[in-house]
């Protein structure tokens, strides 16, 4: 069975974006993994499938698989990725279109100059998929890795982030600590662990040990997580420019109960058809 898709980056962030509103798809998680696989496959950090709406005020459903077959609650990169790829394939005329992802409705919007700004909802601090948080005024936990104490801090944009302030990105021990923190025992459904350097009070560099990806070149939740955990810390401005190695993204979140805004470019690479076996696909 044939399958059409379209691979996708923001800042380097890289997916497969399938319509599943023309197509009627199924894919088990082994199929999720091989198509992931960068050398037996197309290779991406996570699939995106675009969906029906389930309701009258959803414009599409959006499911958001890592590369490990897994599926997670929210993709900050994909859903401007998303919003980019249902306009250009004309599933819809809307410059702002409503999402509905396992963890609530965002909003992405295509902006003049051609990027995407979406509304990502509202930071959680105590939420169900990070019991590890006892106490959710606080914004900084000890975690102790190896007898090392690492003071994180905790914020779920629908999907848990477990973000920590170094002094260098450039020398941050993202490769050796990211993948002990992701699979902390304090974090039942693992974590993706943030990286920050604060270079001013409107800007920081960011790294991403993404939860079943590795380390991306950009995580746009992973960017909200950060600068919202620097706000709630006092380190930072309302308004913030995120350096990433994919690129820049902007972020900027009010306080309390706002929603975070993050806006940056998404860019379709090609379009594709890929054989599927089997019955796991039907047209
Ligand atoms: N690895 C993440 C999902 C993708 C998030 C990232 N690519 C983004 O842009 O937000 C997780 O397991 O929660």
């Amino acid at each position: 069975m044939k399958l059409q898709f379209t691979k996708m980056q923001g800042l380097g962030n890289d997916f497969m974006v399938i319509d599943g509103v023309n197509q009627q798809v199924r894919l088990s998680t082994s199929t999720i993994r091989q198509l992931g696989d960068r050398y037996f496959g197309i290779g991406f950090d996570q699939l995106l499938l675009v969906e029906p709406a389930s309701r009258a005020d959803i414009d599409f459903s959006y499911r958001i698989f890592n590369n490990d077959g897994g599926e997670v609650e929210q993709c900050g990169n994909g859903a401007r990725c998303f919003a980019r790829f249902v306009h250009d394939k004309g599933l819809s005329l809307k410059k702002e279109i409503a999402v509905e992802t396992a963890r609530g409705v965002i909003y992405p919007r295509l902006e003049d100059d051609g990027n995407v700004s979406v509304n990502m909802g509202v930071p959680q601090f105590a939420p169900q998929e990070i019991p590890f948080i006892a106490d959710s005024d606080l914004i900084i936990h000890p975690l102790d890795i190896d007898g090392v104490s690492f003071a994180i801090s905790v914020v779920s944009m629908g999907n848990p982030h477990a973000v920590q302030v170094v002094a260098d990105v450039d020398v941050a021990p993202v490769a050796s600590i990211g993948p002990k923190i992701e699979t902390h025992p304090r974090f039942p459904a693992k974590v993706n662990a943030g990286f920050m350097q604060i270079i001013s009070r409107d800007e920081i560099r960011l790294r991403v040990f993404e939860r079943a990806a590795g380390e991306t070149l950009a995580c746009g939740t992973g960017a909200c997580a950060a600068v919202v955990a620097g706000i709630r810390r006092g380190l930072l401005n309302p308004r913030v420019r995120v350096h990433t190695h994919g690129g820049e993204l902007t972020i900027a979140w009010a306080g309390g109960s706002a929603a975070v805004w993050m806006t940056g470019p998404a860019v379709s690479v090609f379009d594709g058809t890929i054989n599927l076996q089997g019955e796991e696909y039907a047209a």
